[in-house]
């Protein structure tokens, strides 16, 4: 241990220390962090460090930064909040884009950032496994690459940032594996334009189900949504502000379920009853629901209004699933040409951390409720977890760099007699 320490010393500014003929893994001590996922979380933790002096590494597994928002979003997709709640730390959005920036414009963005910060992710890199080796007192982090060569990187630090939305959730429909049609994931959609014309079953409800579906109508395709559950749609915008504004402000006086009475009131004054075109309300208000479980309320940009024209039909749940058709659960048959998902993502961590304290197993996600979850034993953190958006990201980030930078002060004081 005290020879690693002592290697510490010297390698303090060196990023990469390779040692090979240790084995087939090409090894590479970190004297900083090693932050995993080049998404927002991740630059935005890479950024805050970088500010307090502490170097670090970005694996990620793609060939660019913010792999979600480039290749698994679809096209017409802009920020549901206005921009000032989206913003990285240390650095706003230009002053001239729009108040929800589009997705092109937040990459953009992303990508001035990582410039800003000196930020060079290392592509390529799929994390498969990452493991707190206790005889050394340090990680193992365990990537490959596409050709298949395999790393490992050694560090005091691990920060999580692979994101909430690593993975398509891909649910078990009883007889889809039998539908003659196209199926595929949101994240394998881009825009209405491939289904012209064709009669398209869209399965979740969520935002990404909600503004699919009106991507479709756009096109001039035949939408039909499945709602199982009872979901909250609010107006992305009210009384002149974003509804994600307002509410943030009112709940600073406010008491939460008061502010998600207002918040219905105002969407029942704008919408009328949702119920009565097959969207019923949850029991629990929107708010309070993000808070208690996470789930997001629909911010609606326009689909509410395609629904109430018919436009958009809405099923209950699935039953099955034919060659050509689906039944539904009130009995209803009909023919599809295409089936989207928009089930929604989960975490990938239980595939390669290894480490079963701080993230539950189940879900991926910390198993400390939030504002707890970011910080775990022996030098493990995580942003982006917080099911609070690219705001929860920010202030993980800011959380970890500070508790980072304290050990890294404490560790490389440098050595000055008086
Ligand atoms: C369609 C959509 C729209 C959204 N819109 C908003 C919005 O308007 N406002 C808002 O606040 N939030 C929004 N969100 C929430 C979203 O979670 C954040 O916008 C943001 O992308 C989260 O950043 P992240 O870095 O945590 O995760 P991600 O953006 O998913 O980045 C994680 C990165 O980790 C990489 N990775 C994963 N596993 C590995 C591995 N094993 N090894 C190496 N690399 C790995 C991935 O390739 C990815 O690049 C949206 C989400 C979706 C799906
Ligand atoms: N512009 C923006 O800002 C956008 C933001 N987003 C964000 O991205 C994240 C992911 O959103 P999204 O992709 O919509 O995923 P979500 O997890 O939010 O929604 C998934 C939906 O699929 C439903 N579902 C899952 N399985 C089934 C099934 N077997 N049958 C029927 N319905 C099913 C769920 O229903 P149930 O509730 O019953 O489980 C839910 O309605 C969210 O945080 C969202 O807010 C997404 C799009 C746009
Ligand atoms: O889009 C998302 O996934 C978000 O998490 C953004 C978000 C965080 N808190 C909210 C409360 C109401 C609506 C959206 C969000």
């Amino acid at each position: 241990m005290s020879c690693l320490r002592e290697l510490e010393g010297k390698m303090a500014h060196d990023h990469h220390f390779i040692n090979q003929g240790l084995g087939l893994r090409r090894r590479v001590w970190v004297p900083g962090p090693v932050i995993v996922g080049a998404g927002p979380s991740g630059l935005a933790a890479a950024a805050c460090l970088k500010d307090k002096g502490v170097p670090s590494i970005v694996l990620e597994r793609s060939n660019c930064i913010a792999s979600l928002w480039q290749f698994r979003t679809y096209d017409r997709l802009r920020l549901h909040l206005p921009k000032k709640f989206c913003e990285l730390p240390l650095m706003p959005f230009p002053e001239d884009f729009p108040m929800y920036p589009s997705k092109q414009q937040f990459v953009e963005y992303l990508e001035a950032y990582a410039k800003r910060f000196g930020i060079k992710p290392v592509f390529e890199q799929e994390v498969e496994s990452a493991g707190y080796d206790e005889s050394v007192g340090l990680w193992r982090v365990k990537s490959v690459g596409l050709k298949g060569e395999e790393m490992e990187y050694v560090c005091r630090w691990l920060v999580v940032a692979t994101g909430e939305n690593a993975e398509a959730v891909v649910p078990d429909i009883k007889g889809i594996e039998n539908f003659r049609g196209e199926v595929r994931h949101t994240a394998e959609y881009r825009s209405g334009s491939d289904f012209r014309g064709k009669k398209v079953l869209v399965v979740g409800c969520g935002n990404s189900g909600m503004e699919v579906s009106l991507d479709l109508c756009n096109h001039d395709a035949h939408p039909s949504l499945v709602v199982r559950n009872a979901v909250h749609v609010l107006p992305r915008e009210m009384l002149g502000r974003s509804t994600f504004g307002l509410s943030m402000w009112l709940l600073k006086w406010l008491p939460i379920r008061l502010v998600d009475r207002f918040l219905l009131i105002m969407s029942w004054m704008i919408f009328g009853s949702t119920g009565s075109f097959g969207l019923d309300r949850p029991q629990v208000g929107p708010l309070e629901l993000k808070s208690k479980t996470g789930k997001t309320p629909v911010l609606d940009v326009g689909t509410l209004a395609k629904i109430k024209s018919g436009h958009i039909k809405v099923h209950p749940s699935i039953q099955s699933v034919g060659h050509h058709s689906v039944q539904f659960a009130n009995g209803r048959i009909e023919n599809f040409d295409a089936i989207i998902l928009a089930t929604g993502y989960k975490s990938n961590t239980p595939s390669w951390l290894k480490e079963k304290d701080m993230f539950s197993q189940k879900d991926g996600m910390p198993r400390k409720p939030f504002p707890h979850g970011w910080k775990g034993e022996r030098g493990l953190y995580a942003v982006g977890f917080t099911r609070r958006g690219l705001f929860g990201s920010s202030a993980d980030a800011k959380r970890v760099s500070e508790d980072i930078e304290n050990f890294w002060k404490a560790e490389f004081k440098p050595n000055i007699s008086p």
